[in-house]
């Protein structure tokens, strides 16, 4: 936001003889009671316009610049965010004075939020002293400024811009009072109207909604996760615990501010698939009341790239890299492990001892191969100077393997708290079986709990178990069906112990055949 003490916008404030100031006498006393009586609603903004033209050559304007990003094209303005949402409000309020207004849809279902379009103009009065807000924009500037690898696609939208224009004696109202007022206000709003929202990257190669070309941009939908801690199944302890830690993070501008960190806290979530740290993602979400960015880190093809994707994220929001183990290939160490596993690969292959592994999924590979996000390029993401702008972020790493995870990536200070997600333990299963069949107890609850000391099962194989799946099914069938399941993955293992023990005892004897020839 930048004050400027020129005259207002392109009129320009000239002071040119007796005549003319009498005029413009008589124009301000009939301007003054026009506005007295509300009169210039009426007449429309090109009244108003000629009418302030004539009344600055007795009292010249200031005007006030918002521009829509600021440093460069890299940031959208929280001002001008904070601006728009408060003229929300005065441009409903001045009725026929706009005549184009944008409607987006808003919180409700059936919820629009109105604001001015470009060109409009719409007057507040604050304590007595009347101010304009004119909405314009500009084309892209061509002076390279737009090709900035910063911009992106911001840098190649039209430049937009609010601007404020008030008379030179509401000057100390205006600057010290009505503006913190509007961005108060403004914030209030924003609050009031927010739908949380669920961004994703795009790869590269996309057009944006103006059809231009894009490197990397978000892209988002409405997020209205229903999963809440209040239906997450964990040991009750643990659970408090994290909605502590989130608590004392959200609450904690100023514990962040005096010991000189950044506000922003990295969680790493790891444990078998099915063992809810999605789900604890979307929990964590509706309880900070937060947006999530969800980043595929294979679509982004640079750290550049990535920096600028973490640039465009907002305050409050849950920044995610989901299976981070599987998305690229992050250290070098691996990487020469991977070249080593290659070359003995090809060996065996070559000794007609051919094991393939897994195949790997083509787009992942195709991903891998695309990108050059490197280690360092998220470490830096995570915690390099550019990681302080903006602050109230969570970052969060998910992975089914933390013990593939470079320990510099997980080290506390990046990855502040490490959650592990586990099988479903008795605690866990009693919350589901209140959640899915509404009951505390139960005859066979004795059976669970045995059985779930002997075998893992995830909460998610639980809770499919103790979901009814026709109308005969109630909390008898479904926890029998549970039971039944555990007493089946019993069996499997002890069989499967059995044929280890089989496999490693015929081994064995192979051995020792081995040792004997060779004592021979
Ligand atoms: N602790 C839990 N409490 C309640 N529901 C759970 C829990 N864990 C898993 N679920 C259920 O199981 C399903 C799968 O869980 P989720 O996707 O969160 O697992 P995940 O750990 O992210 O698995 P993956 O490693 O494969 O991504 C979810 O739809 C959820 O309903
Ligand atoms: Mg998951």
């Amino acid at each position: 936001m930048e004050a400027s003490p020129a005259p207002a916008w392109s009129g320009s404030f000239f002071n040119s003889g007796v005549v003319l100031s009498l005029l413009a006498v008589l124009w301000t006393v009939l301007w003054n009671n026009l506005q007295g009586l509300q009169l210039h609603h009426l007449f429309g903004r090109h009244l108003n316009r000629h009418a302030r033209r004539l009344a600055a050559l007795v009292d010249p304007y200031l005007s006030v610049t918002v521009a829509e990003y600021d440093g460069g094209r890299m940031r959208r303005s929280e001002a001008h965010r904070e601006v728009q949402a408060n003229l929300q409000r005065a441009t409903v309020a001045a009725a026929g004075g706009v005549t184009h207004l944008k409607a987006e849809p808003a919180k409700g279902a059936d919820a629009l939020v109105l604001s001015m379009g470009d060109n409009e103009e719409v007057a507040d009065v604050f304590r007595g002293a009347t101010v304009w807000w004119f909405a314009y924009s500009r084309p892209p500037r061509e002076d390279g400024a737009a090709g900035f690898y910063w911009g992106g696609r911001a840098a190649r939208a039209d430049r937009r811009f609010y601007r404020l224009c008030f008379l030179e004696r509401d000057r100390d109202v205006v600057l010290a009072d009505y503006l913190p007022h509007v961005r108060r206000e403004g914030r209030a709003v924003m609050v009031k109207n927010r739908q949380r929202k669920l961004f994703t990257n795009l790869a590269g190669d996309s057009w944006d909604d103006d059809g231009r070309w894009c490197d990397s941009v978000w892209s988002h939908v409405v997020f209205e996760h229903p999963k809440t801690f209040e239906t997450l199944a964990m040991d009750p302890a643990k659970k408090k615990e994290i909605m502590d830690d989130l608590d004392a993070f959200r609450n904690g501008k100023d514990y962040y501010a005096r010991v000189g960190k950044a506000w922003k806290r990295g969680y790493l979530l790891h444990g078998p698939p099915g063992t809810g740290k999605s789900t604890m993602i979307a929990a964590m979400a509706n309880y900070l009341d937060y947006d999530i960015y969800d980043i595929e880190l294979t679509s982004v093809r640079t750290n550049t790239d990535l920096r600028k994707l973490f640039i465009e994220t907002t305050n409050k929001s849950i920044i995610v890299i989901e299976d981070i183990d599987c998305s690229l290939d992050l250290t070098g160490k691996r990487k020469k492990k991977k070249k080593k596993d290659a070359d003995e690969d090809a060996d065996k292959n070559k000794d007609g001892d051919k094991k393939p592994g897994p195949p790997e999924d083509q787009d992942e590979k195709k991903g891998k191969e695309n990108s050059k996000v490197t280690l360092s390029g998220v470490l830096n993401f995570i915690d390099g100077l550019w990681s302080a702008c903006g602050g109230e972020r969570i970052i969060v790493f998910t992975t089914n393997h933390v013990e593939k995870l470079d320990p510099a990536l997980i080290r506390r200070g990046r990855m502040d708290k490490h959650i592990e997600m586990s099988y479903c333990g008795f605690e866990a299963f009693k919350f589901l079986a209140k959640i899915y069949l509404g009951v505390d107890a139960h005859h066979l609850f004795d059976d669970v709990e045995s059985l779930l000391c002997e075998v893992d099962m995830t909460p998610a194989d639980v809770e499919e178990n103790l979901t009814p799946k026709g109308p005969g099914d109630n909390a008898d069938t479904c926890l029998a069906e549970l039971v039944k399941e555990l007493e089946k993955t019993k069996a499997e293992k002890a069989q499967a112990k059995v044929g280890g023990k089989g496999k490693a005892t015929a081994e064995d004897a192979d051995d020792d055949d081995d040792d004997t020839d060779e004592d021979e």
